[in-house]
C-alpha cells in the first residue's frame, strides 16, 4: 500500500483533517458536539457533567508538566498512562482518554502523538485556532520519576516552581491555565474539596461546576467572567467554598491580576492567538532525545488507500481514491496521469466530507497493471489546485486481499515482479498490544517466513506466510523488507477505532 507522504503522516493527517461525513476518521466524533462525553454511552454520558474535549486538554497538561526542561526529561511522552494512581492525577480524564485513543495506536501512531493531537483537535474543533501539529513523539516505557502536578491545594510558590521546571514563567503559567480552564469543569466526584455537591443532579451526576458559562467552547469567556465577576466567575478553583482550593484565584492574583487584565483587553482573537502559542509550546515539550518533525499541513490533494491488488482472473490492478480538500468547495475535474503517459479523468463521488480545513471530495480509480506497469509515479490535477506527483513501484507488493489479521494470527501474501531480486525477502510485523500499568499499548514484533507459491498474476511470483501474534489493540503493520530496507508496508485493521 502506498501511504502519502508516509504511513505516519498519512494516518495523523487523516485524524486531523477528516472530521465529519464521508471517510471521517472517527476521532472527531468523540468531541462532536464539544460538550460530548464518550466513555459512557447514551443518557449516562449526556447526564454525567463530563466533557471529552476538556479531558483531552487536561491529560496533555498532566503529561507535560512533570517535564524537567533543564534536565531534558519528561514532557509529552504518554507517561501519564503509568501515573494515574498518583493523587496529583486523580479524576477520570486519563483513563477515559486513553481508552478512546488506544485503538488508534500502531507502529506509526504513538500514544504520545495522540495525547498532543487530542488538544490540537479539541481547540480547533471547539472554537479555537489550529495549533500546528508536529508529529514524532515517543512513548515512555514507564512512569516519569519526576512528580509534581499543581493541585488545588498546592501553594502558589510550589505551583510556580512546577511550571518553571516545565519551562514556563509566571505570566505564561497564568495564560496557559486560563487557556486550559476555558473548557470543562471541576467535578464534585473526584474533587469534593473544591466543588460542593450543589450541582449534583440527574442531569449532572458527577457534579461538574463549569469554569465558564460555555463549557464546550474554546473561547475567552473564562477571562471575561473572572474579571467582570459575571457568569461562573472563573469557576470553582476561583470561588471554592474551601479557600485552600482556590488555586486559580491565587495564581491569577499573583501578579495583581495584570496578566488576566491584559488577556481581557486583548479580546477574543488575541486570547486565541496566545493560547495557540502556549498550548503549542506545551505539546511540543518532549524529552531531549526526541526530535519532532515539521508541522503537518492539511494536504490539498491526498491519494488514499492506493494499492496494487489481485482482481478477478488474476489481473493486477492499482486502486485507490484521491481526496481533494478545498476551501471553496467548487466542482472540479480530477485527472490522474501516470509517468508512462497513461491518463484518466476521474469521477468525484457524491458523498462529501467536512473538515475544519474545508470540504473534502473523493475520486476513486482502478486501473489495470497492463496500462501503467512501466510507471514510477502518477500526478493528480484537480481544478485550480497545482498538480502534485506521487511515487509508486511495482517490484514488490504486499497483496491486501490475501493478507489478513484474524484474532491472533496474521497471514501475508506478496507479489514480486519477475526479474526483481527476490532473495533475502523477509516480513516484519509490528503489533500494538496491551501492557501492564497503562492503557497505552506497547509494540511487539513478529517475523513471517515467506514460501513461494505457484500461480499469480502474469509477470509476478507470489510468496506467502503466516504467524501467530499477541492480541492486537489496534492496526497491525506488515513491512516487506530486504537488508533493513522497507519495500512495501500495509496496515491491517485490528478492529474499528473510535465511536
Ligand atoms: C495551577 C494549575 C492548575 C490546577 C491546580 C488545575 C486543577 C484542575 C482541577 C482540580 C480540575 C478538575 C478536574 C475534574 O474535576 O475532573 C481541572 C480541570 C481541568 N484542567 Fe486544570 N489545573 C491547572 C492548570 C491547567 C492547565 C495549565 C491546563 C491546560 C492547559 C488545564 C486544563 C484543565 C481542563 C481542560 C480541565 C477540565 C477537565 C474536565 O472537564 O474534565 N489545567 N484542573
Amino acid at each position: 500500500m502506498f501511504y502519502y507522504p508516509n504511513p505516519q503522516v498519512s494516518q495523523l493527517e487523516h485524524i486531523l483533517v477528516d472530521n465529519w461525513g464521508a471517510y471521517a476518521s472517527n476521532f472527531s466524533s468523540a468531541i462532536t458536539p464539544c460538550t460530548r462525553y464518550v466513555t459512557e454511552i447514551g443518557e449516562a454520558a449526556d447526564n454525567s457533567g463530563r466533557t471529552t474535549s476538556a479531558q483531552w486538554l487536561r491529560v496533555v497538561f498532566h503529561d507535560f508538566v512533570t517535564a524537567d526542561v533543564g534536565a531534558g526529561t519528561g514532557g509529552v511522552d504518554a507517561s501519564i498512562g503509568f501515573e494515574t494512581f498518583r493523587e496529583e492525577n486523580k479524576g477520570s480524564a486519563f483513563n477515559d482518554s486513553f481508552t478512546f485513543w488506544r485503538p488508534f495506536v500502531n507502529e506509526f501512531v504513538p500514544m504520545a502523538d495522540l495525547v498532543a493531537l487530542g488538544t490540537v483537535m479539541s481547540v480547533n474543533l471547539c472554537g479555537g485556532k489550529y495549533i500546528p501539529f508536529r508529529p514524532g513523539r515517543v512513548d515512555a516505557l514507564g512512569a516519569d520519576p519526576t512528580t509534581g502536578v499543581p493541585e488545588p491545594g498546592t501553594s502558589l510558590e510550589e505551583t510556580l516552581e512546577e511550571f518553571e521546571r516545565a519551562g514556563l514563567n509566571q505570566t505564561e503559567a497564568i495564560v496557559l491555565t486560563a487557556c486550559g480552564h476555558t473548557l470543562g469543569s471541576v467535578h464534585h466526584s473526584g474533587f469534593p474539596e473544591v466543588s460542593d455537591n450543589s450541582t449534583v443532579s440527574e442531569n449532572n451526576t458527577n457534579g461538574g461546576i463549569n469554569f465558564d458559562s460555555t463549557r464546550g467552547m474554546f473561547d475567552s469567556r473564562v477571562v471575561q467572567e473572572y474579571i467582570d465577576g459575571s457568569g461562573n466567575r472563573g469557576g470553582s478553583l476561583v470561588t471554592s467554598f474551601n479557600e485552600t482550593s482556590r488555586s486559580d484565584l491565587r495564581l491569577y492574583e499573583s501578579d495583581s491580576n495584570a496578566t488576566m487584565k491584559t488577556l481581557y483587553t486583548q479580546g477574543e482573537d488575541g486570547f486565541l492567538d496566545m493560547c495557540v502559542d502556549l498550548l503549542g509550546r506545551m505539546i511540543d515539550t518532549v524529552p531531549a532525545h526526541v526530535t519532532l518533525q515539521d508541522a503537518i499541513q492539511p494536504m490539498s490533494i491526498k491519494p488514499i488507500n492506493v494499492t496494487w491488488d489481485i482482481a478477478e482472473n488474476s489481473r493486477l490492478v492499482l486502486s485507490g481514491k484521491v481526496r481533494i480538500l478545498d476551501q471553496a468547495g467548487q466542482d472540479k475535474t480530477v485527472t490522474i496521469t501516470f509517468s508512462n503517459g497513461y491518463k484518466e479523468a476521474l469521477t468525484i463521488e457524491n458523498a462529501t466530507g467536512t473538515s475544519v480545513f474545508g470540504e473534502t471530495q473523493f475520486a476513486p480509480f482502478m486501473i489495470d497493471h497492463s496500462r501503467i506497469g512501466a510507471s514510477s509515479s502518477f500526478s493528480i490535477g484537480a481544478g485550480g489546485l497545482a498538480a502534485e506527483t506521487f511515487d509508486i513501484q511495482d517490484s514488490y507488493l504486499i497483496i491486501p486481499s490475501l493478507s489478513t489479521v484474524n484474532g491472533t494470527s496474521v497471514k501475508m501474501t506478496i507479489a514480486a515482479k519477475k526479474g526483481a531480486n527476490d532473495s533475502g525477502l523477509s516480513a516484519r510485523i509490528t503489533v500494538p498490544t496491551a501492557q501492564p500499568l497503562t492503557l497505552g499499548p506497547k509494540s511487539s514484533l513478529a517475523e513471517i517466513k515467506l514460501q513461494r507459491l505457484s500461480g499469480g498474476p502474469s509477470g509476478f511470483v507470489l510468496w506467502q506466510g503466516d504467524t501467530d501474534i499477541e492480541q492486537p489493540t489496534g492496526a497491525v503493520s506488515i513491512r516487506l523488507m530486504r537488508d533493513g530496507e522497507t519495500l512495501d508496508t500495509l496496515l491491517l485493521d485490528g478492529g474499528v477505532a473510535g465511536w
